[in-house]
């Protein structure tokens, strides 16, 4: 049977969801976004297949409407859905990083008769808009889907039967589990990522050369720190009392560490680090974001035009698939590493063997 999907806000989320779906054949994705530019790029780049200027008035016609707004704009979406006579047959969702506040208008949004399934696909970036959206940003990432107490089974399945085109985990939660969870492994560390950069421009005055000095360490931590400040005032605004928790949590902590420093015992120092490497390396983790698992392979090539094609050409003659590939710039002046990414272990050792057989360069694994 074929479906119209609608999706509002067609930035990284949204245009990446867009695309996603359109993998199926009976799937139409028509597009809205409160830019022009950006409406108009997604309909030349094909990440929607049409757009529309009136969301309302297209909204009695479609069978899904994906809210991928900021999400304090989506809670004002959702409350004007309250008056667009929507049929009982819409099902309305959302993909944004908060969802207690948001299911309580979902809540309100059943007593008229509208059903909102709430969900948050956990891949993401710090990259945002349309430029950067792409069709397998979800790819086995989990995606948290928070029915109301008491949804019908029935619709909730029609909405994983569609999301399962973006080759994502599906999974339930309350949106109390969301919001907590989510707390932890994204809305406070990115306070912390903020709070860094915060704090390493704070040296500048008196150290100017201080951040020239930032290398892997301090890039891999605070790169979130470059994503789009409204999403995050709103995540923040919608979160913070679990927010709050999390911080309370981290004095306590810093508190210890602060005792460590002071006490200055080498023996306890280390087993400070040696019981964090030994959590951090037990996590399902790896570079693409939470619980999600890519196998990179890197690769020291020199600054030349045609380095890059020349590993890749390697790699296509003895038929190795790869899944993304890009260049991180750990040092000024100096090469990049190059990073290839593959879709399995198995992939990746026959990746290393193939480039230490045919090249001079120096590969390591991370
Ligand atoms: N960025 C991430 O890593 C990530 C991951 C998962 C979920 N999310 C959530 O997904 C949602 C979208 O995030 P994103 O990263 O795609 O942001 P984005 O900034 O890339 O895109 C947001 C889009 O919404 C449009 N927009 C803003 N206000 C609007 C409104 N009132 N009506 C219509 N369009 C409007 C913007 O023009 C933009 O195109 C947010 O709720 C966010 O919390 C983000
Ligand atoms: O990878 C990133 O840059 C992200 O910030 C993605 C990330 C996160 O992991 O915190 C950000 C917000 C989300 O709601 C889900 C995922």
């Amino acid at each position: 049977m074929k479906q119209t999907v609608l999706v509002v806000g067609l930035g990284l989320i949204g245009g990446s969801i867009a695309l996603a779906l359109q993998k199926s054949p009976n799937v139409r994705v028509i597009g809205f976004d409160a830019n022009s530019d950006t409406l108009q790029s997604a309909k030349v780049l094909g990440v929607v297949q049409d757009v529309t200027k009136n969301p309302e008035e297209i909204a009695k016609k479609v069978d899904v409407i994906v809210f991928a707004t900021p999400v304090n704009a989506t809670l004002e979406w959702m409350e004007s859905l309250k008056s667009w006579g929507l049929p009982s047959t819409t099902i309305v969702t959302d993909t944004g990083s908060t969802k207690s506040l948001i299911m309580e208008k979902a809540y309100e949004l059943r007593q008229q008769g509208i059903t909102f399934i709430g969900g948050h696909p956990m891949a993401g970036s710090h990259k945002s808009g349309v430029l950067a959206a792409k069709p397998y940003l979800f790819e086995n990432a989990y995606y948290m889907l928070t029915p109301l107490e008491g949804e019908n089974e029935e619709t909730i399945n029609n909405l994983q039967d569609l999301l399962q085109y973006t080759s994502a985990k599906l999974m339930r939660v309350t949106a109390t589990e969301h919001d907590h969870m989510t707390s932890v492994v994204s809305h406070f560390p990115h306070i912390v990522a903020a709070s860094l950069v915060h704090q390493l421009h704070a040296e500048g005055t008196d150290n100017p050369i201080t951040k020239l000095l930032a290398a892997g360490g301090f890039r891999d931590l605070t790169r979130i720190a470059s994503s789009n400040p409204i999403l995050w005032r709103d995540i923040t605004m919608q979160n913070r009392q679990q927010i709050a928790e999390q911080l309370a949590d981290w004095q306590a902590e810093m508190k210890r560490v602060q005792d460590l420093l002071t006490v200055g015992e080498a023996a306890q120092i280390e087993d400070y680090f040696a019981k964090a490497k030994m959590v951090r390396d037990e996590l399902p983790i790896s570079s693409q974001g939470a619980m999600y698992m890519t196998y990179d392979l890197y690769v020291d090539v020199p600054d030349y035009p045609g380095s890059i094609a020349e590993i890749t050409a390697f790699l296509a003659e003895e038929r190795i698939s790869i899944t993304n590939i890009r260049i991180v710039e750990t040092r000024e002046d100096v090469f990049g590493i190059l990073v290839v990414s593959f879709q399995n272990a198995d992939d990746r050792e026959r990746a290393a063997a193939c480039i230490q057989k045919r090249s001079p360069y120096e590969i390591y694994i991370s």
